[in-house]
Order: structure tokens, then C-alpha cells, then sequence
């Protein structure tokens, strides 16, 4: 385990660029499902696909060769999935993505990947990666499963409104303190804020009345005292602080 203990977590933008699939059973479906996500260009290699590979290609949601792998099939791919049952297929797969220098997944051997792929909870631009570096990937998705109840659907619109908020606070030129104070604020708040936006049944609304609740809150704020500055605290003394007062 002392290998994969030390992995990197990243979140990379693969639209538009092409991601190749080895294999076309139940796992390279899952990480197919993943790439599409993503935005991705799937390219699948396979003699035979399962029945959701088979509608995504005929939909033209992916490219397919309907054929075993073989050496040159990654040519131009920035991420490489092998996800045959032959153990002997993966490693030449990997070794191909290897002397390419480009990032592989055994989906049978840890060791051998050059990358892992978390489970992981989505709510519009928030996504909960979780991942045990290998250890028990059962475990990984229990732990998402769980995190889903508390950060519900609603998280969904409320990042969106965040980033609104955070756009229009920056093109206010205000002082630091304060802006990184209104900010924490609305982040600590966030519960009366998704609940708000739920009553607003924001998802059905145009991006305009987002304008407005962003309006609204941001006069609410101007309106409002803001924290006292604590002095002779440090930055996160100070933050406790704050926090402790909101309870
Ligand atoms: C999180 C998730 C993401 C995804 O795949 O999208 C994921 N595996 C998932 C499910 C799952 N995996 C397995 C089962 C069957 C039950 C079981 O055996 O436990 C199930 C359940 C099912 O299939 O329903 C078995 C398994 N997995 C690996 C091996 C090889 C080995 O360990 O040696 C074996 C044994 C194969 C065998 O013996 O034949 C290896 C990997 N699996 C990983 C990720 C990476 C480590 C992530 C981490 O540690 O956190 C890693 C290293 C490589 C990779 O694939 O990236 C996804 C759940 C999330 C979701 O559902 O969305
Ligand atoms: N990483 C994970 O999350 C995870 C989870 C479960 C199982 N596994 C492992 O992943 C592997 C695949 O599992 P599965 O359930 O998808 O198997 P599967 O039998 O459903 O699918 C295997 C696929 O590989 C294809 N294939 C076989 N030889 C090929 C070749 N030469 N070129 C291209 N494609 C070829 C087959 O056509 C088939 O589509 C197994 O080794 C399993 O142990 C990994």
C-alpha cells in the first residue's frame, strides 16, 4: 500500500479531448459513464460492448472499433482506461500508455495505474471526490453514498449562486476584510440560503432572477454590520471566532 498511500488528487477539464477505452464489460462502462460526464471524446475498443455501450454509440455519444486492442490505438489520447479481463491485454495497454507518457488505468491492478478514479458525488459544480488510494473502493462509494444526504440536491444551485456573489463582489471595490467577511458569511449561512433558493425553486428560474437574489443579497450585506475586526487575533483565531459567534 506504501506506493498508492502517496496519490495526488486533481480535477481535469477532458472536454473535447479524447479518452480511450479498453474493454467494453461492466467497468469500462462505469468509467465511460465518468468521461461522458466530463464532457469527454470517448473512443471505446472492444470486441463486444454492453447493451448501454451499444446505445451510447448508436446515439454517437461515443466513437467505437468493435475489436480486440491493439498497439497504436491510443495515438492522441490524453487519458487511457484498460478495463479488459485479460490481465496480459491491460499491461500492454499500459505499457503502450507508459512509453507514451500518457495517464493509465488498470482496472484490475492499483499498482500498475498511474491514476485512480474516485467515487464521486455531483451537484453542479461541486463534486465530493472520495478515494482510498486502492484499499477498498466499496468503501469509497459507501462513504459518497453517505455524504449525498447532507449535501442534497440543493447544493446545486446555491454554488451557482456563490460564484454569482463572488463576481459581483469582486467587481465592488471593497475592502479585503470585508469581502472575505460577506463571503464567509454566506458560506456559513448556507443552509437558510439553499432553503431559500428551494422556496424560489431557483432550478425552473431564468438566470436572471439569479441576478436579482444575487442583487438582493448583496444589498442585504452592504445594509448589515459587518464583523468587527479582531485585533490581536490571528487570521485564524479571528475566523474561529467569528464562527463561534454565528452559533
Ligand atoms: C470508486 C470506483 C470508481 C469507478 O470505478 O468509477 C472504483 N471502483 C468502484 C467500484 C468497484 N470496484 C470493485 C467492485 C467490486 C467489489 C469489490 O471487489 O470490492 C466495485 C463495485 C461495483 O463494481 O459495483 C472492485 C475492484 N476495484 C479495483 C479492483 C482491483 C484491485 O483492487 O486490485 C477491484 C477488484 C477486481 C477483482 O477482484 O476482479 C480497483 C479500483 N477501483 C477504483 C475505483 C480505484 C480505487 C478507488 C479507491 O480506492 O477509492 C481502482 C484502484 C482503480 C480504478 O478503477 O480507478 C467505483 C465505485 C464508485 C461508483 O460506483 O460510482
Ligand atoms: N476497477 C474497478 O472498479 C473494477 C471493478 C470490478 C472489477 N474490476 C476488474 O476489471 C476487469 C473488467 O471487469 P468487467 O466486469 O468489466 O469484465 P467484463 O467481462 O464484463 O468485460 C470485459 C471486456 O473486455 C473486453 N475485451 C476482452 N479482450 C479484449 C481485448 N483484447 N481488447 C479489447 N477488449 C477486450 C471484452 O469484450 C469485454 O467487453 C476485471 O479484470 C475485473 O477484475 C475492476
Amino acid at each position: 500500500m506504501s506506493m498508492s498511500m502517496s496519490m495526488y488528487s486533481i480535477s481535469l477539464r477532458i472536454r473535447g479531448r479524447r479518452c480511450c477505452v479498453i474493454g467494453g464489460g461492466r467497468v469500462a462502462e462505469r468509467k465511460v459513464e465518468g468521461l461522458l460526464k466530463a464532457g469527454g471524446e470517448v473512443l471505446v475498443i472492444s470486441p463486444e460492448l454492453t447493451a448501454r455501450l451499444r446505445e451510447w454509440h448508436a446515439r454517437g455519444k461515443i466513437e467505437v472499433r468493435l475489436r480486440p486492442y491493439c498497439e497504436g490505438d491510443l495515438q492522441g489520447a490524453v487519458l487511457v482506461f484498460a478495463a479488459t479481463d485479460d490481465p496480459a491485454v491491460n499491461a500492454a495497454v499500459c505499457a503502450e500508455a507508459e512509453q507514451r507518457g500518457i495517464w493509465v488505468n488498470d482496472a484490475a491492478d492499483p499498482q500498475r495505474s498511474t491514476f485512480h478514479v474516485p467515487a464521486v458525488l455531483r451537484r453542479g459544480g461541486l463534486q465530493i471526490a472520495v478515494s482510498t488510494s486502492g484499499a477498498g473502493p466499496l468503501l469509497a462509494r459507501k462513504i459518497r453514498d453517505e455524504l449525498a444526504e447532507q449535501y442534497d440536491e440543493g447544493y446545486e444551485d446555491f454554488v451557482r449562486l456563490l460564484a454569482q456573489l463572488r463576481q459581483r463582489l469582486k467587481e465592488l471595490d471593497l475592502d479585503e476584510h470585508i469581502r472575505h467577511a460577506s463571503y464567509k458569511r454566506w458560506i456559513a449561512d448556507r443552509r437558510r440560503l439553499i432553503d431559500w433558493l428551494k422556496e424560489r425553486d431557483m432550478g425552473r428560474e431564468p438566470e436572471g432572477e439569479l441576478q436579482d437574489l444575487v442583487q438582493e443579497l448583496l444589498e442585504q450585506m452592504l445594509a448589515a454590520p459587518l464583523p468587527e475586526r479582531t485585533h490581536g487575533a490571528s487570521g485564524a483565531e479571528a475566523e474561529q471566532q467569528q464562527e463561534e459567534s454565528r452559533r
